[in-house]
């Protein structure tokens, strides 16, 4: 199944280091271009004249401080574009990576910030890297590209002086055998695009979609090339830090200097304090979730009383918001650890539900219920924002295998829902194909459910987030406002249906 992108707790927090004293040579600061072969071997000159010179007086490569640090950025991006390797995975602090988690925590938020920079402006980063080359790098040139754009994402989008991060390159081709031999190429073509950051970034920012062609195509044809380029735009921006709050968001928004959003989220941009440390967490006054993650379990309308069945709940925070409203919620989930952190975040917010491990696929409880909830394991690509990974793990492939396994699992939750009774299926991919679609081939082979068109007053938030068939549709490019970090929700999908027989 696919990875569940919604959080509950704590965001993983991005965060440079603090600046890398200069080591050896700094940056050539001139402006003319500079045009490296994939031959130009350490010593050589770039058409300027920048020699690539070796790093004058440092430490053997292994002990260059924050060189570490580059090295897991570089296996990790590997593992992510090469391997298709999920970024939640590899960062876990306890079964994460051996190379991210050998790192001290200052260091893996610099991993983190690397990573999150160079995923987000893949395209853009190699957009510039092929223009310091006068010839495309070897086939076989996988580690060297990983280098380059560690490299790149930290002299074009972190706080780190650009000398650091070209010396860091520079030693970290040099101490691996697979690339010693580019080191020069590393170190011209580094400072380079260093000296030239300031007029070719904007340039290439302007005319390049950050995000693979068919992840692309797939947007203009669901939503046009409008709102698709401001969705991609969006994914360049980290998102902003959305609460629920159990009880006065207003209230909350002015002791957390947020802003109240149409739908009563709490919204913080960059609050400079980990999650954790904020007023109200301690004492469960709040749990973090995306504005949009918080609408479908309010198509259930009122369950004050309520038996709610939460299926794929974990880590739980649309079991929360049922359990706050006052619903009996039975919540399964078929992974453990994730059912650890649900129980962990429902204690630390004073709420309660029955806990159940299951296949959902299977599960056959002995009663049925009045409210079902199905928030399906699907693409994730309405996450892309937070989860900039997404784009470069998946193909059109898993999501059509995902598609159909969703589908099944519509089945499995539509036998568990008393007559009379409702099912919402949501999910956050901006796919059709694992929203609109599926539902639509739902209830064409289940004439026992009817849709029940979700009405867009039907409380506050609604507006422009509902489509001509009463289905909740919203997309990063959603919530526009004047300042973009401020913009913008996850992309979900939720389809309010009703048990006819
Ligand atoms: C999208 S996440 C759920 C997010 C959650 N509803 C929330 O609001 O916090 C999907 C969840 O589905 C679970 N899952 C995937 N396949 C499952 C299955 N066949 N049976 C039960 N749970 C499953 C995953 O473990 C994951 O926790």
């Amino acid at each position: 199944m696919g990875p569940c992108r919604q959080e509950i707790t704590a965001g993983k927090g991005g965060g440079a280091e603090e600046p890398a004293k200069p080591l050896g040579p700094q940056p050539d600061r001139t402006e003319g271009a500079v045009v490296v072969t994939a031959r130009a071997a350490a010593g050589r000159r770039g058409k300027t004249g920048a020699k690539a010179k070796p790093v004058a007086g440092a430490a053997p490569a292994t002990e260059m401080p924050g060189l570490a640090a580059r090295r897991a950025a570089a296996r990790l991006l590997a593992a992510v574009v090469d391997a298709r390797t999920s970024l939640d995975g590899l960062t876990d602090s306890e079964h994460g990576n051996p190379q991210f988690t050998a790192l001290e925590p200052r260091d893996r938020s610099l991993v983190r910030a690397i990573l999150a920079a160079a995923l987000r402006h893949r395209l853009s980063i190699g957009a510039l890297i092929d223009s310091r080359l006068d010839r495309p790098l070897p086939a076989k040139a996988g580690t060297l590209l990983h280098i380059l754009h560690v490299a790149a994402a930290q002299i074009l989008f972190l706080d780190i002086p650009d000398s650091a991060a070209v010396n860091l390159a520079v030693a970290h081709a040099g101490s691996d055998p697979r690339t010693r031999r580019f080191a020069g190429l590393v170190n011209a073509v580094l400072r380079a695009l260093a000296a030239r950051k300031e007029r070719a970034l904007p340039k290439v920012l302007a005319t390049t979609r950050d995000a693979p062609d068919w992840f692309a195509e797939r947007l203009i044809a669901a939503y046009g090339p409008e709102t698709a380029d401001q969705i991609m735009a969006a994914h360049r921006i980290e998102a902003p830090l959305d609460l629920t709050v159990r009880t006065d968001p207003g209230g909350w928004a002015q002791r957390l200097g947020g802003r109240l959003m149409p739908n009563g989220t709490v919204r913080l941009v960059q609050p400079g304090t980990p999650v954790p440390d904020l007023a109200g967490y301690a004492e469960g006054a709040w749990w973090v979730q995306d504005a949009a993650a918080s609408l479908p379990a309010r198509l259930l309308g009122a369950v004050d009383g309520l038996d709610v069945a939460d299926l794929c709940a974990a880590p739980g925070g649309k079991t929360a918001q049922l359990a706050n409203a006052g619903a009996s919620v039975t919540a399964v989930d078929g992974s453990a650890n994730r059912l650890r952190r649900l129980g962990v975040n429902l204690e630390r917010l004073g709420l309660k539900a029955e806990i159940v491990r299951a296949d959902v696929a299977t599960w056959q409880p002995d009663r049925l219920f009045g409210a079902v909830l199905l928030d399906a394991p699907c693409s994730a690509t309405g996450t892309l924002r937070r989860h900039p990974d997404v784009a470069w793990t998946k193909s059109p492939e898993d999501i059509a295998k995902l598609a159909a396994a969703q589908r099944r699992l519509l089945d499995a939750a539509s036998s568990l829902v008393r007559p009379g009774g409702r099912l919402v299926f949501s999910n956050c991919s901006l796919n059709p194909e694992e929203g609109e679609l599926l539902v639509a081939d739902f209830l064409a082979a289940r004439p026992d459910f009817r849709r029940e068109p979700v009405g867009p007053a039907e409380f506050d938030g609604l507006d422009g987030l509902v489509d001509a068939n009463g289905d909740l549709r919203t997309t990063p490019a959603d919530w526009a406002a004047e300042d973009a970090r401020w913009s913008g929700m996850d992309g979900f999908f939720a389809s309010r249906l009703r048990r006819t027989g």
